[in-house]
């Protein structure tokens, strides 16, 4: 029986284990919240489209009950608050870090073999917690961040040239912020580097709005994104569960590569069923590494305010 589980019903939540469920590549998906009947009400409005949109994934909501993910294979944990209009992904730390704290003992308690994906914010940070608490090897405790924020510069890019984003390589290095560093040196569209087709000065706007893509919506719609994040999300459960061994851009553990120790950032990786089979180092010229050095101070910042909060002890 293979068991795919979900922390937090909310948007992402929700809208995740909702994409997980119609890929057909688990047995069941487990939704769990703490508010009462809201986790179960949503498994069950998702079953319900089973025979509408042709899938059997089984989906299974439960209120604050741990046992019911035992044993799963991924354990996605969306639990915390999101941003409002005003507020940096940074002011959620003191509230988040504690529930993904709590989250991810449950989680290892019942499932001490799962792959961690964490997406709460503020993401490099989260998953810091995740791992530090879990005390899983680093390859197993991954962030979700990469795959949404490129999927964002490339749906710009696909406006940009009035193209499909499903021909567009793009790729993205940093902190899950607003220093994030996108590549135009390392995007192109079928192979044609994105420089040929794209003027700088249109190519900067887009970076930049890439950058601030998650404020954007937070704008709009006064809460944060939720379809592009839960389906990035089920993406790399897919990888997982399926051993793809693809390459994705997440939030790993560094450990000296790229120079940096001791802190979660977003890096090219081979994605497969142990987690992350292999952080990919790629050439960086001194601009794009200024770009990664500063959006690695502005995460080490942030874990400094967690480490001062001594919630880890
Ligand atoms: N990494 C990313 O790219 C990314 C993208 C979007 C959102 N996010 C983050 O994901 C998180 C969730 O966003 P959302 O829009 O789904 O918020 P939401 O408010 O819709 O849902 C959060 C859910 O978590 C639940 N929850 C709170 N404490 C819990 C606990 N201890 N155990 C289980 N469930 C608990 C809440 O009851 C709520 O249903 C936020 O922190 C948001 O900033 C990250
Ligand atoms: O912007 C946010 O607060 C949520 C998420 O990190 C996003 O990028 O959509």
């Amino acid at each position: 029986m293979r068991k795919v589980s979900v922390i937090g019903a909310g948007n992402v939540g929700a809208t995740c284990a909702n994409v997980v469920a119609r890929k057909n590549i688990v047995n069941n998906v487990v939704l769990l919240d703490i508010k009462e009947g809201v986790a179960e009400g949503k498994a069950l409005d998702m079953w319900q489209t089973s025979s509408v949109d042709f899938f059997h994934t089984r989906v299974h909501g439960v209120t604050n009950d741990y046992e019911a993910t035992k044993d799963s294979e991924v354990v996605v944990i969306t639990s915390g608050l999101p941003r409002k209009p005003g507020m940096s992904r940074d002011d959620l730390i003191s509230t988040n870090a504690k529930i993904v704290k709590e989250v991810t003992e449950n989680v290892v308690k019942y499932s001490p073999n799962a792959i961690i994906i964490v997406v709460s914010n503020p993401l490099d940070v989260m998953a810091y917690t995740a791992f530090k608490t879990a005390g899983l090897p680093k390859e197993r405790v991954i962030g979700m961040a990469g795959i949404l924020d490129s999927s964002r510069y490339k749906a710009f890019l696909a406006d940009e040239l009035s193209i499909s984003p499903n021909c567009i390589q793009g790729l993205l290095l940093g902190g899950h912020g607003d220093t994030m560093v996108p590549l135009p040196r390392y995007t192109s569209v079928a192979g044609i580097p994105v420089q040929q087709l794209i003027d700088k000065d249109r190519l900067d706007a887009i970076i930049e709005r890439t950058r601030k893509g998650g404020g954007e919506l937070v704008k709009l719609m006064g809460t944060s994104a939720w379809y592009a994040p839960g389906a990035a999300a089920a993406q790399m459960v897919e990888a997982v569960i399926d051993d793809q061994q693809c390459f994705y851009p997440v939030a790993a553990y560094l450990d000296g590569e790229y120079g940096l120790n001791d802190l979660y950032l977003g890096v090219p990786i081979i994605l497969g069923r142990q987690g992350i089979e292999k952080i990919i180092q790629i050439d960086l010229n001194k601009e794009e590494r200024d770009m990664l050095d500063k959006s690695a101070e502005s995460v080490k910042e942030t874990l400094e305010t967690l480490k001062g909060m001594n919630i880890l002890d």
